[in-house]
């Protein structure tokens, strides 16, 4: 498959950039900016050198796409929107990592992100690529939205619980946090070293928006799912994500039948792995690979269970997940060219 990727000076766009060159079915064909084009991409990344010895271009959505297979569009949220529908009218398959084409309710989406939402026609036929559970509707997508980073290692989590309705449906709490690499290349103060660096921000309270993207999303899993409490803190690391979440069960549960549970229910799902009892996966854990890795605990004195879920945002957060959907969109193994084991320590 030949591949474009636009936004390719970004962090989604260098780790796309990391995977699909090694990748055995696919070619990275041409790489785009909107800043830095007619500059070779070892300008903006030097840690790549001529091992990928491209230059960043521009963009012409039409030239773009008579010339790819699949094109990625790493791009920032109210950019994607714009670009995109260029691209599928020129009959491009597109995998986007911005949240532009994840909200079917383009009123939702203009009051989460502030921005004009995308086009409705557009947003209407988008796939949510959340791969494991809705790999048969990627399958045949001529758009994917790429699930945002907070939502998979939630959703990964919370799914079983939800759909299974053993769960009090208005009683989630996620408590997340994660690395500064999710804020993107650019800088900006939340992310600068001396503001970050030996501290610990909570941000977005009650406004991020992907408040609207899990709850569509779990809505999907079980109709009766109420709103959730989500709150997002940034941690001096640069990659890692960890959701913990909370719900209070509706039938006496045990461990056990919870482990059994989750293992059944991910039992064909390669990246998502379940630690046994009473043991909890770390970011360091799934650092520069495609897993989600979930613990789970239930406290006989409160009646809650607890989730922990952890993935790396730039993998299995948006690029590792991206190429997994490729994988699904052209049948070949959604594992392909993903198998990397974490990077530890
Ligand atoms: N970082 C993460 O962990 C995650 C990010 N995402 C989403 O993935 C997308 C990419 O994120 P990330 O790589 O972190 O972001 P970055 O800010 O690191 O990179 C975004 C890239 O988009 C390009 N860009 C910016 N403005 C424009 C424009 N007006 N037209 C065309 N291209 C533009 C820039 O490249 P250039 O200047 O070369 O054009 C820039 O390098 C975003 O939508 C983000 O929300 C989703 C999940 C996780
Ligand atoms: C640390 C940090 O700033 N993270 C970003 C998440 C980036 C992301 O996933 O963005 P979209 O899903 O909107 O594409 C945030 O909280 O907005």
């Amino acid at each position: 498959m030949k591949i474009s990727i636009i936004g390719a000076t970004g962090y989604g766009g260098a780790e796309l950039i990391r995977i699909l060159h090694q990748h055995p079915e696919a070619t990275i064909h041409s790489i785009h900016s909107s800043s830095q084009q007619g500059k070779p991409l070892h300008t903006s990344y030097p840690h790549v050198q001529d091992a990928v010895n491209l230059e960043l271009e521009d963009i012409d959505p039409v030239k773009i796409a008579n010339e790819t297979d699949v094109v990625f569009a790493a791009t920032p949220s109210g950019v994607s929107s714009k670009l995109i529908p260029q691209l599928m009218d020129a009959g491009a398959k597109v995998i986007d990592l911005s949240g532009d084409f994840r909200l079917k309710n383009t009123e939702t989406y203009e009051s989460w992100y502030k921005k004009p939402a995308g086009d409705q026609k557009r947003v209407a036929e988008a796939v949510y690529g959340l791969t494991e559970w809705f790999a048969d509707d990627v399958k045949d997508a001529q758009l994917v939205a790429n699930p945002g980073c907070y939502p998979t290692a939630t959703l990964l989590g919370l799914a079983p619980l939800v759909k299974n309705g053993i769960i009090d449906l208005d009683s989630i709490i996620i408590d997340a946090k994660s690395g500064v690499s999710g804020a993107g290349r650019g800088a900006s103060p939340i992310a600068h070293f001396p503001e970050m660096n030996d501290n610990l921000k909570v941000y977005k309270v009650n406004e991020h928006q992907h408040i609207p993207e899990i709850e569509q999303t779990l809505g999907r899993f079980n109709a009766l799912t109420g709103p959730v409490s989500f709150t997002t803190h940034l941690v001096p690391m640069t990659r890692g994500i960890m959701t913990t979440m909370y719900a209070k069960a509706t039938e006496d549960f045990d461990i056990d039948k919870l482990h059994d549970l989750y293992k059944e229910t991910y039992a064909n799902n390669y990246f998502v792995r379940i630690r046994e009892k009473g043991l909890f996966p770390g970011t360091r854990e799934v650092c520069g690979s495609n897993f989600c890795d979930i613990g789970l605990a239930y406290c006989e004195r409160t009646g809650r269970i607890t989730v922990v879920s952890v993935i790396d945002n730039v993998m299995k957060g948006a690029a590792g997940q991206a190429v997994q959907n490729m994988n699904v969109q052209f049948g070949l193994d959604e594992t392909t060219g993903l198998d990397f084991l974490p990077i530890y320590p």
